[in-house]
């Protein structure tokens, strides 16, 4: 089961820089925002280029998450600080179960969360030019975040300042997440992802996805058969998490996606997947309830508490499950 056995998704590719050009004409700034309605309103998904976020400061943290990996487990394993997925650090390969199926992820990663949009360093003895990079980096998802958002009110017509008092400050946890390259499929069993099916749990994620290896899969409301995210070299995916769902009314759905296990590419390397996973949403104070422009028939979900939503997702899903080989129900 390789990702070029499904189809491709078409998602949109975005370039969001004319609204943030002083050259760039009233029109031009209305249609990145009317594009970005529709790619969202179809897909919960969009890849953005003109993102402004510096293609160096990504490569220095791909590097040193990448020698941070290929160390002997012993070492990884000293930076477990928190024991569990979701509270910082290091969790081992097939330590984590993000789908309701309860079948182990062929994954491991590093997270770093936020205590708002302080990036918290978990434990110590890192590697300090691995924190440097990814402290540079964090900056530059902070910035991009807050572009996306002002693009996002001019889209959902709301005043340009809507989202500023719910990001003020942004919550921001990062993970970097590495898939190793499975040789013979024969060896991880049948259910296993990369990453389990799932929604994300806050505002917009920002994914720089792997551009060599591919797995990201999405399953599109309303659709049965899952779909391969293939996003163009330089561009960042986003994709709308549950709160984004909760303001806009699913009119910007939650979408459910999950990551198949890498396999060898076309030509017999085995390469393991990197991406970096930037979850950006509202502080834990804020309370989401749907914009006024979203309510048409009526407000689907109850306000919620982006603090507490939280905390019930990382304990429980709302996606409920996919078959034991893996399939959508
Ligand atoms: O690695 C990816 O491409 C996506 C990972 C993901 O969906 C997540 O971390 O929530
Ligand atoms: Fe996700």
């Amino acid at each position: 089961m390789a990702s070029v056995d499904f189809p491709e998704v078409p998602i949109p590719v975005l370039d969001i820089s004319p609204f943030f050009s002083e050259s760039a004409s009233a029109e031009e700034k209305q249609k990145v925002a009317h594009d970005f309605d529709q790619a969202f309103r179809k897909y919960g998904f969009a890849c953005i280029s003109g993102h402004g976020v510096d293609m160096d400061i990504v490569n220095r943290v791909e590097q040193e998450a990448r020698n941070f990996f290929s160390q002997p487990a012993q070492e990884k394993t000293k930076f477990n600080c928190s024991k569990n997925y979701g509270n910082g650090g290091y969790t081992g390969l097939k330590s984590e179960t993000v789908s309701v199926n309860g079948v182990s992820d062929h994954v491991e990663s590093v997270e770093f969360r936020g205590n708002g949009n302080e990036m918290v360093v978990p434990c110590e003895g890192w590697n300090q030019d691995f924190m440097d990079a990814v402290k540079a980096y964090w900056g530059q998802v902070e910035g991009l975040s807050m572009r996306i958002l002002k693009v996002a009110a001019a889209a959902l017509e709301v005043p340009e300042n809507f989202f500023d008092e719910f990001y003020n400050p942004i919550q921001m946890d990062l993970r970097l997440a590495n898939y190793p390259c499975v040789k013979d499929r024969v060896e991880i069993p049948d259910a296993t992802m990369g990453y389990g099916a799932h929604t994300d749990y806050t505002g917009f994620t920002v994914l720089k996805a792997d551009y060599e290896v591919q797995g990201l899969q999405v399953l599109l409301p309303g659709e049965t058969t899952w779909k391969t995210v293939i996003p163009p070299e330089g561009t960042f995916i986003i994709n709308s998490g549950d709160l984004i769902g909760i303001w806009t009314n699913d009119r910007w759905p939650s979408v459910v996606h999950r990551v198949l296990p890498c396999g060898p590419l076309p030509d017999g390397r085995c390469k393991d997947r990197l991406s970096l996973v930037s979850f950006t949403g509202p502080n834990y104070a804020s309370q989401i309830e749907c914009v006024p422009t979203c309510v048409g028939e009526g407000a689907r979900y109850k306000p919620v508490n982006a603090g507490e939503h939280f905390q019930q997702r990382l304990v429980a899903g709302r996606y409920k499950g996919d078959d034991k080989d893996g399939n959508a129900k």
